[in-house]
């Protein structure tokens, strides 16, 4: 009998077929929505291989019931869906897609910081409602991206393509990480720092950290009040980095200037989140890898993992 391969968003023809010239293939048909908890379960019981992607909660209970499963393929840098523990402990193999998508993630990031420097969205739609009556001094101004002072926190391969980004803007460019790279630090002209020294100097405070127990609001209540007044949060890590309740307070009140976010807490979001009520709010919904070039090459990537694992091959970017 073939292995039986679980796709669990819907993908285009090239990559289902790059699994079903070789195995069983079954997949989630629905485009706009993801696959039902109850479902997913019961096709991992099934299923030798799953791709997924960051919808789906990979969790222990389910993978234990899941005695075929040999490997998760996720199509995402980020794995803090997948029960990675119990994966490890099953002898179920995770695999992810890093390097494909950081010039793509960071050209998100570098967007997001821009627009919300400079109110593109509260601009644009200042136009289409009709409110522009006249040019005027102090209409819409914002804040200076060439020369300000960048900070990073989470130093990885995305840190490191925004800092690339922001030396074409002769910005000074601090960085946070687990643990310090001279090496990245002579090749880039970045200078490390202590966390609060660094989130008392930015202008810009970017958080690019994965998302795990550690790093859950990483940003909170006291590293907003420690922020100039002046900054500006960029957010397209994982949501959970950021309290998002104290990022309104802060926001609100003032201690901050304004936020860029591509990711949120509880994704999907809606027009009712509070955050979105808030005119130095620039948002995007999780879109930080998507150009169709980049997202293609992670698909194709998940799918080669899979046929890696079945064939018991080594795996490109195994996470255990
Ligand atoms: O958020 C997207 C990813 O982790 O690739």
């Amino acid at each position: 009998m073939k292995p039986y391969v679980f796709i669990a968003r819907k993908m285009p023809e090239e990559i289902v077929n790059k699994l079903a010239d070789r195995y069983e293939v079954g997949m989630w048909e629905k485009e706009e929505e993801p696959v039902p908890k109850e479902r997913l379960a019961e096709e991992c019981q099934k299923a030798d291989a799953v791709f997924c992607t960051i919808t789906e909660a990979m969790s222990g209970d389910m993978l234990r019931q899941s005695p075929k499963l040999k490997v998760i393929a996720t199509m995402a840098v980020g794995y803090n869906n997948i029960d990675i523990e119990t994966a490890a402990e099953l002898g179920i193999k995770v695999a992810h897609t890093p390097e494909v998508l950081t010039e793509t993630t960071a050209d998100l990031t570098f967007a997001l910081l821009m627009a919300a420097a400079r109110r593109v969205e509260e601009a644009a739609l200042s136009i289409k409602q009709n409110q522009w009556s006249s040019w005027s001094p102090f209409h819409l101004t914002g804040r200076d991206v060439f020369g300000a002072t960048l900070g990073i926190i989470g130093m990885g391969r995305i840190g490191e393509a925004v800092a690339r980004r922001a030396a074409g803007f002769n910005m000074e460019v601090l960085y946070h990480n687990r643990s310090r790279k001279k090496e990245a630090e002579d090749r880039l002209g970045v200078i490390y720092t202590g966390k609060n020294e660094l989130i008392e100097r930015a202008d810009f405070l970017c958080v690019m950290a994965p998302y795990s127990k550690d790093t859950h609001h990483l940003i909170g209540k006291e590293e907003f009040r420690r922020m100039k007044p002046t900054a500006i949060l960029i957010n397209s890590s994982r949501g959970g980095v950021v309290d998002e309740k104290a990022l309104y307070q802060a926001l609100q009140n003032k201690e901050i200037t304004g936020a860029g976010l591509d990711v949120f807490e509880n994704e999907p979001i809606d027009s009712a989140h509070p955050l979105l009520e808030l005119s130095n709010v620039t948002a995007t919904p999780h879109i930080g890898s998507a150009s169709v070039k980049t997202r293609m090459a992670m698909a194709h990537m998940t799918a080669d993992h899979i046929l890696q694992a079945l064939s018991g091959e080594e795996l490109t970017h195994r996470v255990v």
